[in-house]
């Protein structure tokens, strides 16, 4: 049995929020934010952690850093315990974030990674060897003397995984790292992070809303909804969900009551506009003649099932 780098028992999160209801008078709310969350992830693996916004992704993830104090339950990360060995774990960990650098903004890269091998204490062999590695593999040679707020969205993201690598982490939490980023540079990252994973034995766990990181990377699936697990297994079995549907939209002539054609479910109407639910290896063709045939038909659309849609599924079911 490989050992477990997280593992979460019954963790919880509840904040409390303090709403002024009159001149004086202020009461409390509690949001739960995250609620009998179970998790456990293996060294060397690599995992999507998804789920729609304001599910409690970011908030588990504070705790499994060590910057948020669960309200219940146990949590050790690489064998600590996040809130009170705080510093050591600093050292087990790298955290990059899509959405903001971790670098220091007027600095040129080079002199942003020579500030973390001091604040890391990394041994000097050590840091030359890593900073080689993956200023090589990120191709960041020649943007080393280069301040960070020069830097393209994708060129920055590639200098924040240097930075969150150079210290040899065992675990990396990775927050949308490509959102923003163009197709090649998109690429680039997952090649990245696939080789980190597969040849150093890297621990991922990849929050992100794009589907397509998630297919490219992972093996295993986590989704989070409204604070605890939803779903935890492979991500064929989730593709099977995603292929289960897809959606026609059709633009009516005006608007009326839900069409009814064989095969399809209406699952939403606005106005003139009707989103029809139909099993993906039914025939859209067939489907659309038949609708023509007995509705006013302005204009169709297709929608594959997305991220979202098979979320929302997993959620209903
Ligand atoms: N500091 C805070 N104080 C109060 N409530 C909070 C705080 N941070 C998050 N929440 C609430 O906790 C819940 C979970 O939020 P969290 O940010 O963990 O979700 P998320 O899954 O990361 O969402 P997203 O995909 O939008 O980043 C939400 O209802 C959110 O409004």
């Amino acid at each position: 049995m490989p050992t477990p780098l997280i593992e979460a028992e019954h963790l919880s999160k509840t904040y409390t929020l303090r709403k002024k209801t009159g001149r004086l008078k202020r009461e409390r709310t509690a949001v739960e934010a995250v609620r009998d969350l179970n998790l456990s992830v293996s060294e060397g693996e690599l995992l999507g952690y998804i789920g729609p916004n304001g599910a409690g992704k970011s908030t588990s993830i504070k705790m499994f850093t060590g910057i948020l104090a669960p309200s219940g339950g146990v949590l050790r990360v690489a064998g600590l315990e996040p809130i009170r060995d705080r510093k050591q774990l600093a050292r087990r960990i790298g955290v990059v974030f899509g959405q903001r650098t971790t670098l220091w903004w007027d600095l040129p890269l080079r002199d942003s990674f020579a500030l973390l091998h001091r604040m890391y204490a990394i041994p000097d062999a050590r840091y030359a060897e890593n900073l080689k590695r993956y200023v090589g593999l990120l191709g960041l040679e020649d943007l080393l003397d280069t301040p960070v707020r020069q830097l393209s969205l994708g060129q920055r993201m590639r200098g924040d995984l240097t930075a969150a690598l150079l210290h040899d982490p065992s675990v990396l939490y990775l927050d949308e790292p490509t959102i923003g980023l163009d197709v090649t540079s998109k690429m680039v990252v997952r090649e990245f992070l696939a080789d980190l994973n597969r040849e150093q034995g890297t621990t991922i766990v990849l929050t992100t809303h794009d589907l397509d990181d998630i297919e490219r990377l992972c093996r295993r699936v986590v989704v989070i909804d409204h604070g605890t697990v939803a779903y935890d297994g492979q991500l064929a079995a989730l593709r099977a969900r995603i292929a289960a549907d897809r959606t026609l939209v059709v633009d009516l002539a005006a608007p009326g009551p839900p069409v009814q054609v064989p095969g399809a479910v209406v699952t939403r109407v606005d106005g003139p506009r009707q989103w029809l639910a139909f099993p993906a290896d039914a025939n859209a063709a067939e489907l659309i003649s038949v609708v023509a045939s007995r509705y006013g038909l302005v204009d169709v659309s297709i929608r594959e099932a997305d991220i979202e849609d098979v979320i929302r599924e997993l959620y209903s079911s």
